[in-house]
């Protein structure tokens, strides 16, 4: 079956996002939304260099999304906008679309808009979408079990435009319990696309956990793991820690085919 794909943003990650779409032989990239005019009604496919129309982009305010929505139904929208497209999107969840979210750090108002969503539809949500990210994630928590006593801190980095605290230092700072206020360190420079550190301090060692992105196609792959295991589920809201456990599970079952992971 292939997966309809509608995709809000076509910035520095939702473009690289488009691409993988693209080249993904399960996902159709139906549309791309943007905010501004730019490139309104022509093929993302085309402006990334491949041969062939898909994803055409849209801008916002040219469309009634809820009509536009009916003559393009899309299987899931991913959301690499901001905050506030949930609301442009909120109505299109009663036709049964599910939604992957990627948006690091929410308005609160934006967040519970997508919580009430989730009472309706499957909507994962993750401020850090990598598959990678997560193993971190676990490493950290399996080590401050087994070193309750060693300092902590969370170092974020990316590049010189970011101006919102990452979101994922964050969700690490609060899944070890730590003070995002003063455990997270940020550094702006440069093109950095994503890198964070936890660093165990011991007495007489330090232990670093790293995960770094090198490339945003990391976070279409992620975006696309996501899209795939959510086609699968009932209404809820879920994180990409909940859909890698599964796919742990899934790979030691031999009756299902497990998601590859890119
Ligand atoms: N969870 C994860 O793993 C990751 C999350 N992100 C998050 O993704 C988001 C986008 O990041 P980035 O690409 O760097 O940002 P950019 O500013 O480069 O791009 C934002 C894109 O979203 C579009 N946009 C903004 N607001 C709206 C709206 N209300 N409706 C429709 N389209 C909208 C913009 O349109 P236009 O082009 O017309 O201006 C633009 O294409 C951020 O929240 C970022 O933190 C990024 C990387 C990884
Ligand atoms: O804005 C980004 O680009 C990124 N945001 C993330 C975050 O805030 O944690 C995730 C990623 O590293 C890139």
């Amino acid at each position: 079956m292939t997966i309809k794909v509608g995709l809000f943003g076509f910035g520095r990650t939702g473009s690289v996002v488009a691409g993988e779409i693209i080249r993904d032989s399960e996902c159709e990239l139906e549309w791309v939304i943007r905010q501004t005019p730019s490139h309104h009604n022509e093929y993302a496919s085309n402006l990334l260099g491949f041969d062939h129309l898909e994803g055409k982009i849209i801008h916002f305010k040219e469309v009634d999304f809820d009509q536009f929505f009916k003559e393009n139904p899309v299987d899931v929208i991913i959301d690499f906008s901001s905050s506030s497209a949930v609301s442009e999107y909120a109505s299109v969840v009663k036709h049964g679309c599910k939604i992957v979210s990627a948006i690091s750090n929410y308005e609160k108002n934006d967040f519970e808009q997508l919580e009430m969503l989730s009472q309706q539809t499957a909507v994962l949500y993750s401020p850090n979408i990598t598959v990678g990210i997560n193993f971190l994630m676990e490493a950290s928590k399996l080590l401050q079990k087994i070193a309750p006593h060693a300092d902590i801190e969370i170092i974020e980095e990316h590049f010189r435009g970011k101006k919102d605290v990452s979101g994922t230092a964050l969700r690490i700072a609060e899944q070890l319990g730590l003070d995002k206020n003063e455990h997270v360190n940020s550094i702006r420079v440069g093109g950095i696309v994503g890198k964070h550190e936890v660093v165990f301090g011991l007495p007489n060692q330090t232990i670093r956990i790293i995960h770094e992105s090198h490339n945003r196609a990391a976070f279409g792959q992620g975006a696309i793991y996501a899209a795939k295991w959510i086609m699968g589920k009932e209404q809820g809201l879920y994180s990409m820690e909940e859909a890698l456990s599964l796919m742990m599970t899934q790979s030691n079952s031999p009756q299902q085919e497990p998601i590859a992971i890119r």
